[in-house]
């Protein structure tokens, strides 16, 4: 468990139980259960086709699973299943954001704008859905002088502030990587979904989102994340769950999981009866050292 952080608890935001995905004849997921806990980055791993974009897409309601309940366990003691819910009232009732593999930016918008467009639930329910309310409303201009701090708050984080209004087509992509989540993070989550964050950074980069990602998970948002960069997971998970062909194959920190034969088997793609040689050759990579 990464250390120095005291927003973190032990107690459970997320419960994935049973959960299975078939499309046709393929078990894409299968009888897959794991717990996330508040405070914590977990970070869900396995080689590729195992499943890990299936899980995320049924936890953010992409995807009704074909069996299994996936529980959200609110700060104000609310509990949401989401396999229930239609995917909108997954981020806006149970606070569970998310971003994707590829950017999914309004480009031709400035980097301000895509944070304010994330806003847009609460504006429009300040402004009592009328045009009088958009006017002259109180409440409204409240909570659209609300919207542009929270907007400002995750700029700085994300260290986007002096692009403000530059269009985010034309950041670079680390940095629109950055404002991803940051748009993400102006819904409010408890618990925000990451697939593959790293993914084309460079080490610089890389190293901007772990800082955010760090950052996030100390102000009390929990983070499940997809990812195949395993420095990023290494250095910053609290806790690693990995799946091989729809199951899960381990489950602990991230040092039970990266000397667990199981993993490593996976990873290399070997039979059990070349397990020894596979973790040998893991040894002889990492100098011994784990
Ligand atoms: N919509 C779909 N229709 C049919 N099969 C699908 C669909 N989505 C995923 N699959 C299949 O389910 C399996 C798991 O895919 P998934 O994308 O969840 O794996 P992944 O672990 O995220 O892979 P990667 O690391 O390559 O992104 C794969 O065999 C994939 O082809």
């Amino acid at each position: 468990m990464t250390s120095g952080n005291n927003t973190m608890t032990n107690d459970t935001l997320l419960k994935v139980e049973h959960l299975s995905m078939k499309f046709g004849g393929l078990m894409a997921i299968n009888d897959f259960s794991f717990e996330a806990k508040r405070g914590e980055i977990t970070a869900l791993i396995g080689p590729n086709g195992a499943g890990k974009t299936t899980v995320f897409n049924c936890i953010t309601g992409f995807y009704k699973p074909t069996m299994g309940m996936i529980t959200m366990f609110q700060k104000n003691g609310r509990q949401h299943l989401l396999e229930r819910l239609p995917d909108f009232e997954i981020t806006k009732k149970a606070k569970v954001a998310r971003t994707f593999q590829n950017i999914r930016l309004f480009s031709g918008l400035t980097v301000l704008e895509n944070l304010l467009v994330a806003q847009h639930n609460a504006l429009m329910k300040a402004s009592g859905y009328t045009i009088l309310g958009l006017l002259g409303l109180p409440a409204y201009k409240r909570a659209a002088e609300a919207a542009i701090e929270k907007a400002k708050y995750w700029l700085e984080k994300a260290d986007l502030i002096d692009r403000a209004d530059d269009p985010a087509g034309d950041l670079p992509y680390g940095a629109q990587r950055r404002l991803e989540i940051a748009r993400a993070m102006c819904t409010g989550p408890e618990l925000l979904c990451l697939d593959e964050p790293a993914a084309g950074l460079n080490p610089k980069e890389s190293l901007a989102l772990n800082t955010l990602l760090r950052s996030i998970r100390d102000e009390g948002t929990s983070l499940l994340l997809i990812e195949h960069d395993m420095s990023v997971v290494m250095e910053i998970s609290d806790h690693v769950v990995v799946l091989e062909y729809g199951q899960k194959i381990s489950d602990g920190t991230p040092d039970h999981v990266k000397n667990d034969p199981k993993v490593i088997a996976a990873y290399l793609g070997v039979e059990d009866e070349e397990l020894d040689d596979a973790i040998h050759e893991v040894e002889a990579v990492s100098g011994g050292k784990n």
